[in-house]
């Protein structure tokens, strides 16, 4: 399927690629072990091949321990592998905090025009003064703690004073409802929550009181010993504290509660678990996913050293929330004495002007966005380069949804020279699959390559390697790597953890991505979730190749979605696609006749959906993907109860009337007839 790469053109290349990370590491492996691994390809494939590539990383990253590893992992397939560096000891929140001078190590910012520096020193005295009030209350090692916390300098603290005790870490975003939090929070039973109070989002003050308290109140009965209230994110006002929650305190009062002690950092196995992150499934509770802090210190590491060269001159600005795996996977960003800017609120609020300006002004050198804000900046006809300089930007990375081809030549052209990239994993590694690699050109829509340590491969339906062929299938990975959950929480028997990735392939991780890798660059397109895979006639393809041809309709589309319908009475699927005007604009015959047309062109005439329909809105996650698996539900007849992670549920109603097909449309039919 050619079409796939044919707006796949080289757009970037490093005009010095030799001062990458990533190379000097792979000449120093050559030196270490008497190889000639050429370039990053052989190096990816000695990585997956030799065990001993972990410890190079070990050594080469300079893992900080007090009891080394006895050996690097036992050898066998997955999943039964998830022992890495026995008898190792170690600390997530040590290694974080390796820096200790006066360089920033934070920069904590508002919508609201606050920012604050923060250095490593002042971090580290921070992380000791929580750490200590939290021991003195009690905590322990394999304790939870859990958060509903804006991205600020408070959520990182949390992180790591709980990370220093051996705790668990887990956080949500403020804007998640009471029953998705509780949902996530009855199945792990923190003992201490940490909570706002009130925030500002999109210019709009939000009181946080009565959420905080309905969970609170509820997770009493699961095992809640104490409650922190943070002060307003607008004011800095104190909350009121709830005379019927015991042990509710303010920030204030419980860091005043902890003793002079200093920080000290419990020593525990590398695949002791660090963090607790949620599967975004769209119904049914979450799955509760334990990472280890070896683990996601080891990887971290990586991606961030031969990802995005990080080092103490630069300076990482992702835009997340506390509740997306990319806030728990820029942390280690610290380890490399980088700079990390969290920010609180809308990138759109005063005015996206205002919000690009900001990323300048503070030097950002690594920007992680997201195909979604990059659409907007486009859609708005805003032209980066002539609001701010960024001169000091270096790497756009864009991770969340597939960035397709236009949207890359786009922003190449509108950000200049930097390396624009893509990089695709999950919440299920917290980390990434594929991924961006600076010493190597980038192709417009395609990620670079795979990461190092990752074995991944491409799979038909009957396991077979279908890598080299240029054909999609199911992203695979066939080896261990330390970055897999060590367990779900309160999973008895391993059995959610076994269905979730080894179902399919058994002894091979399955990840639900559908990808294709282009034979002559190397590089790999994510075509959607293989859940969601169109398969009109037995021709196979991903949404994401009918939103990339769609982009060129940018200025009266907002949005689209294309998914699969197949009713039980239905013998074959058909393809289905909703758009979503910009105001004033209407999805009339004219359009849809040139959306087909653009399809056919583009694509194919097997790729042409079956049915077109203007929708007022369409469903995301509350971390900003598209959500297509639920809506292929109810269009297929399935009534769905929405879970905490749909930002938007009630767009979900909508498509409800689409089961209906021949009904809906024999209405139309008649309405136009009337109108005759
Ligand atoms: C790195 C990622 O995989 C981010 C995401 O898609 O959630």
């Amino acid at each position: 399927m050619d079409s796939q790469f044919a707006l796949s053109r080289l757009i970037w290349r490093n005009k010095d690629p030799s001062n990458c990370r990533v190379e000097s590491f792979r000449r120093w492996v050559n030196r270490k072990h008497g190889l000639q691994l050429k370039d990053y390809h052989e190096l990816h494939k000695y990585s997956i091949t030799e065990w001993t590539f972990w410890q190079d990383l070990w050594q080469y990253l300079n893992i900080i321990y007090s009891v080394p590893p006895e050996k690097i992992v036992s050898e066998g397939r997955m999943p039964e592998v998830r022992n890495w560096f026995p008898g190792s000891r170690l600390n997530y929140a040590e290694n974080v905090l390796r820096f200790n001078g006066d360089n920033i190590a934070v920069t904590s910012a508002r919508e609201t025009g606050s920012v604050r520096h923060y250095t490593f020193r002042e971090l580290r005295e921070m992380v000791r003064q929580l750490a200590a009030a939290l021991r003195t209350n009690g905590l322990q090692k394999g304790d939870r703690v859990a958060a509903i916390t804006t991205n600020s300098i408070d959520a990182i603290v949390f992180a790591l004073a709980t990370a220093s005790v051996g705790a668990v870490f887990s956080s949500t975003a403020t804007d998640m409802g009471v029953q998705g939090i509780l949902d996530r929070y009855r199945q792990i039973q923190p003992k201490f929550v940490f909570a706002e109070t009130e925030v500002v989002y999109a210019g709009k003050t939000v009181d946080l009181m009565s959420k905080v308290l309905q969970v609170v109140r509820d997770l009493q009965a699961h095992g809640l010993q104490g409650v922190i209230l943070l002060p307003s994110t607008k004011t800095g006002a104190q909350p009121q504290l709830p005379a019927d929650v015991p042990n509710c305190r303010t920030l204030a009062a419980f860091l005043a509660s902890g003793d002079a002690r200093p920080l000290t950092f419990e020593q525990v196995p590398f695949d002791h678990p660090v963090y607790i992150l949620y599967s975004s499934g769209t119904t049914g509770v979450p799955k509760c996913i334990v990472h280890c802090g070896g683990g996601l210190l080891i990887n971290g590491l990586k991606e961030g050293a031969f990802g995005y060269n990080m080092s103490p001159e630069e300076c990482y600005f992702q835009y997340t929330t506390t509740g997306w795996m990319m806030w728990n996977a820029m942390i280690p960003a610290l380890t490399h004495g980088t700079r990390l800017i969290a920010y609180d609120g809308s990138p759109f609020h005063p005015n996206v002007q205002t919000f690009l300006k900001f990323i300048s002004d503070q030097g950002a050198t690594i920007w992680g966005t997201s195909p979604r804000f990059l659409v907007e900046l486009q859609s708005a006809g805003i032209s980066p380069l002539k609001l701010a300089p960024f001169d000091s930007l270096r790497i756009l990375m864009s991770t969340g949804s597939p960035l397709t081809a236009p949207m890359f030549e786009w922003t190449q052209a509108a950000f200049g020279d930097v390396h624009v990239c893509s990089v695709s994993g999950g919440t299920d590694i917290c980390a990434g699959f594929v991924t961006a690699v600076p010493s190597m050109p980038t192709y417009a829509g395609e990620i670079q390559a795979k990461s190092l340590g990752m074995a991944v491969e491409i799979y038909d339906h009957d396991g077979k390697n279908i890598e080299g062929t240029g054909l999609p299938g199911e992203l695979v990975c066939t080896r261990p790597h330390p970055s897999m959950p060590v367990y779900f929480w309160a999973d008895r028997n391993d059995e959610k953890y076994r269905n979730a990735y080894f179902k399919r392939y058994p002894g091979v991780w399955h990840h639900g991505d559908f990808i294709v890798k282009n034979p002559k660059t190397q590089g790999f397109i994510i075509l959607g979730r293989s859940d969601g895979v169109l398969n009109p006639s037995g021709v196979r393809f991903g949404s994401s190749e009918i939103y990339s041809v769609l982009d060129v309709f940018r200025d009266e589309i907002d949005d689209t979605l294309c998914i699969g319908q197949r009713r039980p009475e239905d013998k074959d699927e058909r393809v289905l696609l909703f758009v979503k005007m910009r105001p004033g604009r209407r999805c009339d015959d004219g359009l849809k006749a040139r959306i087909r047309d653009t399809i056919r062109k583009g694509l194919s005439a097997r790729h042409v959906p079956s049915y077109i329909f203007e929708i007022h809105d369409i469903p995301y996650t509350v971390n900003n993907k598209k959500i297509e698996i639920a809506v292929k539900q109810i269009v297929s007849g399935s009534n769905l109860k929405p879970s905490g992670t749909v930002a938007n549920p009630e767009s979900l109603q909508e498509y409800y009337q689409f089961r209906h097909l021949e009904k809906l449309l024999a209405g139309e039919g008649a309405k136009a007839k009337a109108k005759l």
